[in-house]
């Protein structure tokens, strides 16, 4: 194991000091630093940040490794300055067991790159009717903490009040995917004005809006953890908004796509920006910058989801939904909020850390703390061109644009999974 003198680096925002990190973690952290044998960074205008963190993650293995493997996707999430990523369940097979979880977990380990941590279903198959093994994967080897069906609304009341009632045993957490499927019957892209100019089926905010409300009232009922996906409406954040007034224990996530882009770009009719919950409008990305700077919303989480070509790149109709975006969040974030590095910190690592559970992230860098760190330059600008990124698939939907930040290195227990911009391994 070499050691790594960080040198003239900003802590969080901070005034410039050097880091010295041998063995796992961050050994000292003073100016002056000199260590005879360490292998020196030139850190002089960068930031270290915890490692990210992110909650929500679709990395396609089992079963669509031509998408994304959970190797490749753990590059890119180095790449994106992340330190750990939270799988998503709906896989093929889904993650509905201790075996699938277990492996996934397994092969996150010997890619070595991140810490991969599975979610696992909250019902057989995501199928919404039967309660998949939830303490099975609790008691599993990965340890799983986080339960969702992503790709689908756990939409039977009755179910998603037994999940509640059942993870609390293990401090366990629902993450809901809000959807009401009667409502998005057919949906195509946000229902407003765009949707009626261009004649396609809309999504409405309220089919958003009524699972959220719904859901705060059963976690406040049975006294259990709502962990909200993509909130996406100005009308999810004010029902938010109220239910952490009345106390209830709700955490929920934004994606960078949903603080930048709107329902305008389906007028392009490129499948790229299909994504659920589709694109919104200005006002709502407003809601969601005002809530994400207030802690209504807790945490950026990526939904990065890999497609292969045949599945994006065809009618808008047939395509599938969703985007890439470990590589880019937090360029996109820095953009959104500035270069406000505390509330960085908090949104994209320490509270997704606490959220999960995951003790090891989402602290920062101070002497004896595990060396699980982002060093990011906040001046340089990059061109994203999908051909470079590490994903196994291309739908980004940034192509060609211009976007503040990079990720420098990555370190992952005191050993670079990233050096220079560019993946170790
Ligand atoms: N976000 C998406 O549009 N798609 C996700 C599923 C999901 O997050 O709902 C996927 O798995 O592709
Ligand atoms: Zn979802
Ligand atoms: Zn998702």
């Amino acid at each position: 194991m070499s050691a790594y003198l960080i040198k003239g680096a900003s802590v969080v925002g901070s005034e410039p000091t050097d880091l010295l990190v041998r063995d796992g973690v961050v050994a000292e952290v003073g100016r002056g630093l000199d260590v005879a044998g360490a292998v020196i960074i030139d850190a002089a205008g960068l930031v270290v940040l915890p490692g990210l963190v992110d909650l929500h993650t679709h990395l396609r293995e089992p079963g669509r490794e031509d998408a994304e493997t959970v190797e490749s996707g753990s590059r890119a999430a180095a790449l994106g300055g992340y330190t750990a990523v939270c799988a998503m369940a709906n896989t093929s097979p889904v993650a509905d067991t201790a075996g699938v979880v277990e492996q996934v977990w397994r092969l996150g380990r010997e890619a070595g790159l991140v810490d991969v941590q599975p979610i696992g279903a909250v019902t057989v198959g995501l199928a919404g009717e039967r309660l998949a093994e939830l303490g099975a994967m609790a008691d599993s080897a990965a340890q799983v903490r986080i339960f969702s069906d992503d790709g689908h609304c756990v939409a039977d009341p009755r179910l998603m009040r037994r999940a509640l009632e059942y993870v609390k045993a293990f401090d366990g957490v629902i993450a809901q995917h809000a959807e009401e499927p009667r409502l998005t019957e057919g949906a195509q892209m946000h229902e407003g004005e765009v949707s009626t100019r261009l004649g396609l089926t809309g999504w409405p905010a309220v089919a958003e809006e009524a699972i959220i409300a719904r859901d705060v009232l059963l976690a406040e009922h049975v006294g259990s953890r709502l962990h909200v996906c993509h909130v996406s409406t100005a009308g999810s954040v004010e029902v938010l908004r109220q239910a952490k007034a009345r106390g209830v224990r709700v955490t929920a996530e934004v994606t960078p796509h949903h603080l930048l882009l709107t329902d305008e770009s389906a007028a392009t009719y490129d499948p790229v920006f299909k994504v659920n919950p589709p694109l919104r409008t200005a006002t709502d990305i407003a809601a969601l910058r005002a809530a994400l700077a207030d802690g209504v919303i807790d945490i950026v989480a990526t939904d990065h989801a890999p497609h292969a070509l045949e599945d994006k790149e065809c009618e808008w109709a047939y395509a599938r939904p969703g985007m890439l975006g470990l590589e880019t969040a937090l360029s996109i974030v820095l953009d959104v909020l500035g270069p406000n590095w505390d509330l960085i910190a908090e949104r994209m690592s320490r509270t997704p850390a606490r959220i999960a559970g995951l003790a090891e992230h989402g602290i920062d860098p101070a002497p004896g703390t595990p060396a699980n760190l982002t060093l990011v330059d906040p001046a340089a600008r990059r061109t994203v061109v999908a051909a470079e990124l590490a994903s196994r698939s291309r739908n980004t939907p940034y192509a060609g644009t211009v976007l503040p930040g990079r990720i420098v290195a990555t370190f992952l227990r005191g050993e670079p999974t990233v050096l220079d911009g560019k993946a170790v391994k």
